[in-house]
């Protein structure tokens, strides 16, 4: 008998499950069942797809065997099957990153992570809720040698050699006392119909049957009654997608989901599409009302599952929907790909390309009228995948004017969101411009910005982007519809003759005190000029687009991020305000040490308004007490 150690996550994960942070503990019946199918699954496809696999017989089927003596529940499979180094590597590790992402969250506080877990399949291990012992007997299909595999879920597990026939894999649960409710026929079988109605194959079974007694004409009992044990399947077995909408209920679609994503809460919503034509497929998407643990993670896990007439083909395939669209959980089957697709072949398959970009299509369209006619729940939606429906706008060009209709906007006339359709109706026919100002900090320091007071003093209003993201996606949209994306700070305005004259005389005024600043600042800054587009702030900054050290670094950042090299630091333009006060008297003022303090906090508060930090905090502080020292 050869003794292991669990990671240290299980042990974490175990004895999280064990002082039952689950509510629900009847899961630990789905979690099984499913890997169960998951493993007939697997030798399906080699099955039919390897020629090693050809000779070994497949008769799909899940048992369930109650033992009321013993205390015992077994839930056995013809499936996979494991052998020793399976048996450490997928129960003793975990390798699924959401898994580890999940106990990384965990705060301690019992309450918060019963709820987190909640949200969250724990697969195997939960049957540790409701058993003191489990013994897994497997044996890998194709090979000899069987192997028990045994635990008390007290950080430690043996494996030793066994005995069994065919291949597949029998998990028995020592029940708890407590949960000896899961030694009744009627319980298990209630659970299986509400999670595991509709996993492709059949689960068996033995029922007692109550046969009463029979009685002759006078009411004489001739036979006492009795019970019988017959082997039946319990659940439906058939694959929920194949099955026509009109006859699946609600609840028979959030079952299925929970049985595909282990997420306990329900889904937002779905879609339940056949295509016929040229190409037939079923899709079935879920759009989960939480974000999973790994969203973010590069290594996430991906939701929607692939299956070739009905064969499961697989679950870690990323490339089968677009990475913007990760969240949905759900299934792609079509009869008309090869059985036998490699994973290189099926990104390259045109059957396949066809279904993606038609779901593709499909999906956004469901969630623009999901978006029209059901304003919660759209919310409920965009709150957790708006961001991650943004990335699309760089990696989905095909789809850009359909995404950006799903987008919600801050703009800077209105305390509503509002979306690009009503947005455009507004704008300037003649210009056609949508202008935007992107920066990562509140919305409210953003619509502060100085930049945005030109467009404040003319009513246009202006798309606020304060999402990190937004930063990162925003430049690269130049359009939408007939309409040009402009960034605040390239819109211009057109002037009069009698304007651009004025302009060049207050400029002409404004030339000594532009000169002091400049050299005051130094290599601070590019450059100090006048401009008109200030109304309240006395300065603002801008950045040169012609600046080759601007567009060095945009090129660096679009290699992904200088490989080693210094990104090129960008000096800014310091615009002034010739309108407010305080640069109308700095214009007149004789006092050189105050206007080279003055030029320093200036460009230190307009660095402020952009949400930067400041190089010289103690500089600031010193030139602002001087300046103060001065007015008092
Ligand atoms: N009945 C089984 N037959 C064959 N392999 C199994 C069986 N049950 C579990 N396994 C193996 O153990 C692994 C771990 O199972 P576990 O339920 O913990 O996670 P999972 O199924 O990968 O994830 P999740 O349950 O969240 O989908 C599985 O991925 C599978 O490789």
């Amino acid at each position: 008998m050869a003794k292991h150690q669990f990671q240290t996550e299980i042990n974490q994960l175990l004895q999280l499950m064990i002082h039952s942070l689950y509510s629900n503990k009847e899961i630990f019946l789905r979690e099984l069942v499913s890997n169960a199918s998951d493993a007939l699954d697997k030798l399906n496809m080699l099955h039919l797809t390897d020629d090693a696999y050809k000779g070994i017989a497949f008769t799909p089927r899940v048992d369930i065997a109650i033992d009321k003596e013993a205390k015992t529940l077994t839930v056995s499979d013809t499936g996979i099957g494991m052998n020793d180094e399976d048996l450490v590597a997928h129960l003793g590790t975990i390798a699924k990153s959401g898994t580890k992402a999940f106990l990384e969250n965990l705060s301690g506080d019992a309450k918060k992570d019963s709820q987190l877990i909640g949200q969250f399949g724990v697969g195997f291990y939960a049957a540790f809720m409701v058993a003191d012992k489990i013994e897994v007997v497997t044996k890998k299909a194709g090979e000899e040698q069987a192997y028990k595999w045994i635990s008390a879920g007290d950080g430690e597990f043996d494996i030793e050699p066994a005995e069994k026939e065919g291949n597949g894999t029998s998990i028995t649960l020592f029940l708890k006392d407590e949960d000896e409710e899961f030694l009744e026929t009627y319980r298990i079988e209630n659970i299986i119909k509400k999670y595991s109605n509709h996993i492709p194959f059949p689960i068996f079974m033995d029922k007692e049957n109550f046969i009463p007694a029979e009685r002759d004409d006078e009411g004489n009992e001739t036979k006492p009654s009795s019970t019988e044990i017959k082997n039946e399947q319990i659940n439906k077995a058939s694959a929920l997608w194949t099955l026509s909408k009109s006859d699946i209920s609600d609840d028979e679609y959030k079952e299925f989901y929970s049985s595909l994503s282990h997420d306990s809460g329900e889904p937002i919503t779905w879609l339940h599409h056949k295509a016929e034509g040229a190409i037939e497929y079923t899709t079935l998407f879920y759009i989960p009302s939480k974000a999973p643990m790994d969203l973010y993670r590069v290594d996430y896990q991906p939701g929607v599952k692939l299956y070739i007439n009905r064969v499961f083909i697989t679950d870690d395939d990323k490339e089968l929907m677009p990475t913007y669209l990760r969240f949905l959980r759900g299934v792609i089957d079509s009869a008309d790909l090869p059985l036998n697709v490699s994973r290189e072949i099926l990104q390259s398959n045109p059957v396949m390309n066809k279904i993606q970009n038609a779901s593709v299509k499909k999906v956004l369209s469901e969630l623009a009228k999901l978006k029209k006619k059901d304003a919660e729940k759209y919310d409920a939606f965009y709150s957790e995948f708006g961001n991650v429906i943004k990335e699309g706008l760089y990696s989905d060009f095909g789809n850009r004017e359909k995404i950006l209709e799903l987008l919600k906007f801050n703009t800077l006339n209105s305390n509503e969101q509002t979306d690009i359709e009503s947005f455009v109706t507004k704008v300037d026919e003649t210009k056609k411009e949508i202008y935007y100002i992107s920066g990562k900090m509140s919305l409210q320091m953003l619509k502060n910005s100085p930049q945005l007071e030109r467009f404040k003093a003319k009513g246009i209003d202006v798309l606020i982007l304060n999402d990190e993201i937004d930063t990162i996606v925003f430049p690269m949209v130049t359009e939408y519809k007939e309409y040009k994306f402009v960034n605040v700070s390239d819109a211009q305005f057109e002037e009069s003759e009698e304007e651009k004259k004025a302009d060049e005389e207050t400029a002409k005024a404004f030339e000594s005190l532009v000169g002091a600043m400049t050299e005051a600042l130094g290599d601070k800054v590019s450059k100090v000029e006048v401009t008109t587009d200030l109304t309240d702030s006395p300065v603002c900054l801008k950045i040169d687009k012609e600046d080759p050290n601007y567009q060095m670094a945009q090129m660096m950042k679009q290699m992904g991020g200088g490989m080693g090299m210094e990104i090129p630091d960008i000096k800014p333009i310091l615009q002034i305000n010739p309108k407010h006060e305080l640069l109308e008297k700095l214009n007149g003022t004789s006092d050189v040490n105050l206007v080279n303090d003055a030029a320093f906090v200036l460009l230190d508060q307009a660095k402020l308004f952009e949400g930067a930090e400041l190089d010289d905090t103690a500089g600031f502080i010193a030139r602002m007490n001087r300046i103060m020292s001065k007015a008092l």
